[in-house]
Formats: structure tokens, sequence, C-alpha cells
């Protein structure tokens, strides 16, 4: 113990007095101390005050609750003959009380002055220290000295909410029965769900009948089936699409063809589907109108199927294109925690209208068609690394029930079951049981307009259901339901009845005969809004959208408004960037831009995203803009915005090339002797389109390509884009970054890297570390997951994470620790690795990965700013 002792002596004599280090450390809150004692093997009781009623005192919740695990004693008195539990019930610390509880520690004692730790929490006002006694099983009659219960305590110090669940508990008798639905049972808590993604008309809405159809349904639906293929002798969606591929080669139609009623939003229900029990079916509108919302929904979870239909009336090129446009959509949406692919969920591809092609059943009823394998194999190569992709396609005729396929896809669904049942068991409780119930009053009470704040729920749900539910099971409770789909939870609002969000709220309110009657310009006041949308009140309402990214408020001369970039269907106005004007005509006016693109063949991403970009520009122009420069204005039209400062102008458009690829063109000029302005504005744009991006689509790796600025400047119709790997390949090649030069194709002249990203000022790369210098650490989290996708999987030559980290310089016993079933070697390794992104292109190159070294070039920053300069 010599060592606890040395380090005991740097305490001053005064402090030290009689207490021991530990004593000591934990009085002062030295949590780090705490533990290196603890872990030395100190006395844990020394008395007559612990360390524990010395934290507690100081109340220190995390140091006490580290000395209970370590195994101090609980029932100790001190020298105010206090217990911990009193202590912890005086001062309200719940976390303490929790674990003292769980612990077994004796709730019936009395201290010196005769008052129960009850009486300590009831006349301190600590409701969910309250709670959490009774769950304890604490006596509610227990009087103290002076012969007064608990709820008259309480009621003495004005705590009257205390008192009345007091009251309530005794006069009932139901808090054994409340503190029993609290405890989880050993039922497993499975609720499978099935996302239903795909074009217009591929048969998504049909599928969802057949699925649900029982016995006497499905009859009737064969023979509905038999007059739908009648009346469609040629047709009208295969007409139009072919009429796309021949006028554009890469479009995607999303629109629907009008002899069907098209879903609109989201709907979700709950289908009984025989043989495999309850499951909450999403579909998704093959509208785009809708496509901005679906992140909210889609992000991934080991109790989901994710089918993407494509009907087979396509030509199989369309097929791919939209199977790619969807998968993309997903992978976009995935997030850095996405765990393993098992927890991920899996995604099958569904080929309907089969029966309008020449294929062949066999005698089991399964369909012969193997083009649609075909087209699997197609988009399998077009994109290698899609976690979960069933091998096999399932093809049918949507319109017949209780066919082979559907028996094969509730199969799938019976063994997803069985997958998950291990993994839920023991989270299903009591209390989740009473609100599945409740919440069907509960929707009934609020069907005008079913949203709640978590607030009013946790308080309805203590009247209504459990009326020693803490913050903490009400919370994992919301979360249970919000991943069963009863729910949806979403900032401050719980959102208590699904398919009123996803058809009459979404639904409504982004179809295209709304989008068809808007105003123009997206902005509405709440009486404008009330005017247009009466279904329920008008401010309620608006606060939902905003939580859904839909709409911002925003004051304008004291007036509140909100506007809405999805309804903004302002034209673009002549004149935004006149190359006319003055101040940016000047020799060494400054110029620059930027384009953002998706990865290669991942077409129309950004038309989901641009209203969310728009959006996060006017909140930073009220937020961040203005701080610096109360002049910033932002004038936003249909998939463009104009930001302004004094000085500056910055243009932000969503647009297509000739390839049909989408890109996010960011355009700024300034005027004279701007350029540190400039390069720092337009710094500060790039972070907030990049948030943007990032909310809707965590898992979207995007590529900065840079336009030319000598184009800029004498505004060029087509200035030329170099695109990022091309940059990136240069700098890699250079001796020195600031001498490197790329080609333009357009003008056939060399354009310096300063001239094309520090706005010609050679002082800025000071103050910046240059792309494949910087560590590996640096590439975006997109970048990452999609390494991790690439490198994982064991590859037949090796060529995987593991020799990565060999040339990499990792030891054997280094990499053998990233070995893990759970989550991705490759991002663990990245996140381990020391070294530069430059000597990770390098490697990559060397193993033979020139897939995944691409990836690093096209997406690898260009700098990192040292020290970021708020303009
Ligand atoms: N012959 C045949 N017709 C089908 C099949 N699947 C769907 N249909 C028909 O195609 C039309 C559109 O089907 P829906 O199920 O409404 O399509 P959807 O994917 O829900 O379309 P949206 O609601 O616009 O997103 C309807 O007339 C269906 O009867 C199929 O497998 N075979």
């Amino acid at each position: 113990m010599s060592e606890p002792l040395s380090r005991a002596s740097s305490y001053s004599p005064a402090e030290s007095f009689e207490l021991t280090p530990l004593q000591l450390a934990a009085q002062q809150g030295n949590i780090e101390e705490v533990r290196y004692l603890i872990n030395l093997g100190a006395d844990l009781d020394s008395g007559p005050d612990t360390a524990l009623h010395l934290a507690l005192r100081k109340r220190h919740s995390a140091i006490a609750i580290l000395l209970l695990d370590a195994g101090a004693n609980f029932e100790l008195k001190d020298c105010h003959e206090d217990c911990p539990i009193h202590i912890a019930c005086i001062y309200g610390l719940l976390n303490v009380v929790h674990t003292l509880c769980a612990l077994g520690c004796r709730v019936e004692v009395p201290n010196a002055k005769g008052l129960y730790p009850l009486h300590l929490a009831a006349r301190n006002g600590h409701i969910s220290v309250v709670r959490c006694l009774c769950v304890a099983g604490c006596n509610l009659d227990v009087r103290y000295s002076d012969n007064i219960r608990a709820d008259i305590t309480a009621l003495k110090y004005g705590y009257n909410d205390i008192a009345e669940l007091l009251d309530k508990l005794r006069s009932t008798g139901q808090r054994d029965a409340f503190a029993r639905q609290l405890v989880p049972t050993s039922k497993p808590a499975v609720k499978l769900s099935v996302r239903i993604l795909g074009h217009c008309g591929v048969g998504k809405t049909s599928l969802i009948k057949s699925l649900g159809a029982g016995l006497f349904s499905s009859l009737f639906r064969r023979s509905s089936s038999l007059q739908s293929n009648k009346s469609r002798p040629s047709s009208p969606i295969n007409s139009q699409i072919e009429m796309d591929i021949t006028s554009r080669q890469n479009s995607l139609t999303f629109e629907s063809s009008a002899n069907y009623e098209s879903t609109k939003g989201i709907n979700i229900q709950n289908l009984e589907i025989s043989n495999v029990g309850e499951v909450t079916v999403w579909e998704f509108s093959g509208q785009e109108n809708y496509f901005p919302v679906y992140h909210h929904f889609l992000r991934p979870s080991s109790q989901t199927l994710t089918l993407i239909l494509f009907s087979l009336e396509d030509s199989p090129v369309i097929q791919v294109k939209q199977i790619c446009f969807w998968i993309n959509f997903l992978m976009a949406r995935e997030t850095s925690d996405t765990p393993s692919s098992r927890e991920c969920g899996q995604i099958l591809l569904v080929a309907t209208h089969v029966d309008t092609t020449r294929a062949i059943k066999t005698q089991h009823g399964e369909w012969i068609y193997p083009d649609a394998q075909k087209t699997l194999e197609t988009v399998e190569k077009l994109i290698p690394d899609v976690l979960n992709l069933y091998p096999n396609v399932i093809v049918m005729d949507c319109n017949v029930p209780a066919s082979y396929p559907f028996k094969q896809l509730k199969s799938m669904l019976v063994s997803l079951k069985q997958d998950c049942v291990e993994k839920t068991l023991g989270t299903w409780t009591g209390l989740l049981d009473s609100t599945l119930s409740w919440l069907i009053t509960l929707r009934k009470d609020y069907e005008q307009f079913p949203v709640l704040y978590r607030n009013t729920f946790h308080n309805l749900l203590r009247i209504h259901v459990n009326l020693l539910a803490s913050d903490d099971n009400i919370q994992e409770l919301l979360q249970q339901l919000h991943n069963m789909g009863e729910l949806f939870c979403i900032c401050d609002l719980v959102i208590i009845s699904l398919p009123w969000l996803g058809l009459q709220l979404i639904g409504e309110l982004l179809s295209t005969e709304f989008l068809s009657n808007v105003r123009a310009t997206g902005v509405y006041t709440p009486d404008d809004f009330q005017a247009c949308f009466n279904h329920c009140d008008a401010l309620g309402t608006l606060e939902l959208l905003e939580a859904l990214d839909i709409c911002i408020q925003c004051e304008v001369d004291g007036e509140i408004e909100y506007e809405f970039p999805i309804y903004n269907q302002t034209e673009t106005l002549p004149g935004l960037w006149d190359s006319g004007d003055p101040r940016y005509r000047t020799t060494g006016a400054c110029y620059g831009g930027i384009r953002l693109y998706t990865p290669p063949k991942s077409y129309h991403l950004f038309t989901a995203i641009f209203p969310h970009v728009q959006i996060e520009l006017r909140k930073a122009t009220i937020e961040n803009f203005s701080n610096n420069d109360n002049d910033t204005d932002l004038y936003q039209w249909f998939q463009g915005s104009k930001l302004c400062t004094i000085t500056l102008e910055t243009l932000i458009t969503l647009d297509e090339d000739e390839n049909s690829s989408q890109y996010i063109e960011v355009k700024i000029r300034g005027p004279r002797q701007s350029s540190q302005y400039c390069f720092y504005f337009l710094e500060n744009v790039m972070e907030t389109i990049n948030m943007a991006i990032a909310r809707v689509c965590p898992g979207l790796i995007i590529e900065r390509h840079i336009l030319s600025a000598q184009q800029l400047r004498i505004h060029s119709e087509e200035p030329y884009c170099c695109p990022s790997d091309v940059v990136c390949a240069a700098m890699l090649e250079g001796e020195s970054t600031l001498d490197v030069s790329l080609h333009n194709l357009e003008t056939d002249k060399l354009e310096s890297i300063v001239q094309l990203v520090l706005f010609d000022d050679v002082e800025l790369a000071r103050n910046i570390h240059w792309g494949c210098a910087l560590k590996v650490n640096n590439l975006s989290v997109p970048t990452k997951l999609k390494l991790g996708r690439l490198l994982d999987p064991p590859e037949p030559h090796g060529r995987d994470w593991c020799l990565l980290a060999l040339r990499l310089g990792l030891g054997p016993e280094t990499i053998a620790s990233l070995d893990s079933h759970h989550s991705s070697c490759t991002m663990r390794l990245l996140a381990m690795a020391d070294c530069t992104i430059g000597a990770l292109i390098s490697s990559l190159h060397e193993l033979g990965r020139s897939d995944a070294a691409e990836v690093v070039l096209r997406s690898a920053p260009l700098f990192k700013i040292i020290e970021h300069v708020n303009v």
C-alpha cells in the first residue's frame, strides 16, 4: 500500500485530516483518483463518514455508483446517523437511489430525526425518487416519529403532485401491479417490419393487398387479377418508359400512370399475415414528391425486410436503373453506427408482372424467368457492396395471393422472425402490453390531431397506464413503440397514429395536387397555412412539419412566417449572376466554384436533399451568417439559392450535366482583395450544405469537383469542372502541392491549384493542410463505410482489410485484435492506422484494389482548415 500513501501525501495536511485518500478523492469528486484507488484495493468503508457518504453529500453520483459497484457497504450510518439512501433521497440522486434499491438496500430505515427515505424524498420534492422507492416496495403507510405519513409531508412542503401520487397508490392498492409491469418478461418482443420500395405502378399496393389477403379475399383478388390483365393489352407504363430510354438514356421517371390509384405518401399498416403473425408494412409511394421525408422512416433495423419491386414489363435497362436507384437511396440513408450487415435487415428484389410475360410455371407454381436473376446479377456488378442483398429474386404476379412466390415471401418472414426472437428476449414488459391497449383509446381521443408533446405523453401514460413509470421507463417504451411502428417520435413530439402521419399529413401535403395549388414563393403565415390545410390546427401542424424538416420558421418584419423550400416554384430570375456587375469585373476580382457530385452511376439522389439544403441555408442565415454580417441576404427559388453579404455573392443550385448526373453547384465571387473572405465564406457554405446532406443521407459519399476560376471570371457558359479524382491524383503526383496545376480541357490551359482553390492567394496555404497529407481518420464517414463494405468481406486472393493492415505496417497482434463479427474491421483499421490518405491510396493500388483506391481518390478531402476563421 505504499503507492496510495505516497499519493495521499500530495494532499494538504488540513484536507487530509483523518480522511483516507479514497475518502478525500470521493469528497472532491475526483473520479479518476477514486477508480485508481479502488483498483489498488483501498478500504472502501473507512468511516465513520465513508467515501460513499462523502461523495453523496457533495452530490457526486457517478463516484457513488462506482463505489457501490466496487462493493462499498451501503447500510452504514455516518456521523449524522444517515445511511447512503437517506442522503441520496434528500438530494434527489435518482441514479444512486435506483442502484441502491437494485442492490437490495433497506428502504425502511429511519434517520436520526425518525424520517424515512420516502419522507426525505417527499419533503424535498423529488417525485422520481419517490416513484423509485415505491417500485422498490417501500411501505406507503410508514409514519415518522411525529406520526406523519409521507403524503402528508409532501403536502406540508407544497409538493401536491407527490401527495397525489402516494394517495392514489394507497387508495387503489395497485402499487405492486404497477411495479411488476416494469419488470421485463421472458416474452420476445418481435414485431417485423416490411418496407416496400419501387417506382410507380410496379405493384407495391397490389403485393400488400395479396400479402394480407385471407382465404376468401384471395379468391376475390385472383379473379380481379384476371380482369386487370385482360384490360391491359398494351401497357401504358411500358410504352412511357421505352420512350424515355430512347429520348434520355439515363433518365428515371417517377411519374405514375393514370389508370390506377397511386399511393400518396407512406402507407403504414399493421397486417395480420397468415402463418407469420402481425407485421407492420410500410409502403413508400414511388412519386418523387415524397422522397424528401423518407429518411425519417428508413433507418436500418434488424427486424426489417426491405422489398424493392420492379416490373418485368419494363425493359431490362430500366429495371436495373430503378433497382440501383433504390439500393443507392437506401445505402445513402445508412448511418455510421449501422452495425454489422446482420443488423441491417435484408433487401429482397421482387420482380412483378410476370404474368404479362411469356414465362411459364413449374409444377409447384414457381415462375421460370431467368432474366430476373440476370437483372440481379447486373445490379450486383454495378453495386458490388450492397449489404444483405438476398441472392435470389422472387418473381410474382402481385395479384395472386397464396401463390408460390407469396409462400416464399412468407417463409422468409418466418425465418426472419425466428432470427429475431433471441435478440429481443427480455425486452417485453407488462408496461408495453398495457400501453399497446391504451394507445387504442388515446388515438380516439386525439383523432383530429394525433400529436403530443413527449411531456404530455409521459403525464398521460402515468395517469392511464402506470403511475410508477420513470422517465427512463417511458423513454425506453417510446423507443420500442417507435421501432415497432406503433408511434413515431421526432424531436419533442410523439405522433400516435402512423397512418395519419404517412397518408393524411405527408400524403396530402406533398401530393402533386397540393403542390399544384401552393403559393409559388413557398412562404406561409400560420393563417395562410390554415386556410389551405384546414384539417387540423395550423400551429401544431407547422411545428410537426418543422420537426420533419419540411419547413422552417422565420421572422419577416416582426411577423412569423414559414418557408417551405419544397413548395417553392419561383423560377430562376435573370440577372442573378450578372456578368456586368462592376464590383466583380475589376482585375483581381475573386471567383471560385465547386460542384458536389454523388459517386458515378448513383443517379438522382440530390432531388430529395436539395430542399433540406435550402432549409439549412435559411437556418444558417438566421443563426450564423448574421452573427458576423447583419446584411446576409438569402433569396431562394426552385432548386436554387443566392446568399449575399455586402460584398460577396454565392449561388447554390441543383443541376444536371450532359450525362444526366445531378450536382449541387456552389459559385462564389467577391471584389478585389477579398480572397480570404471568399475562401472562408465558401467553406462555411460548404459546411452548411454538408450538414444538410449528412442529416438526410448520412451514408452518402460526396465528391467535390472544382470549377475553373478562370472561366467563372469570364462568365463562360460551361466552365470546365475538374473531377475530384483528377485533382487528388495530381496532388499525389506533385512534388509540392502549391506547384500543382490542372489541365482545363475546355480552354486547353493550365490552372494552378492556388487559383482554383485559394482564390489565387498563396498566403491562404498557411491556414490549411492539404488532403493527401492528412491522416486517414479525416476521410468522411460514408467513405469509411464504403471502404468497409468493399474490404471487409474475405477476398479470394486475400486482398482484403487484413492484407491492407499488413501493408500499413500493423503487427499481427494488432491485426488479430481488429477482427470482429460485430463491426467493420476496415473501419476499425482506419481508426487505428496512423497513415496518410496518400499512403492509403498507394497501398490500395499496390494491393490491386483499385476499386477501393478510386473511392478514396474521388472522395478524399481536398484540404482541411487549420484554424477555422468565422467570417
Ligand atoms: N398483371 C399484373 N398487374 C399488376 C401486377 N402488380 C400490379 N399490377 C397492376 O398494376 C397497377 C399498379 O399497381 P399498384 O400495386 O397500385 O402499383 P404501386 O407500385 O403501388 O404504385 P404507386 O402507388 O403509384 O407507387 C394496378 O392496376 C395493378 O393491378 C402484377 O404482378 N401483374
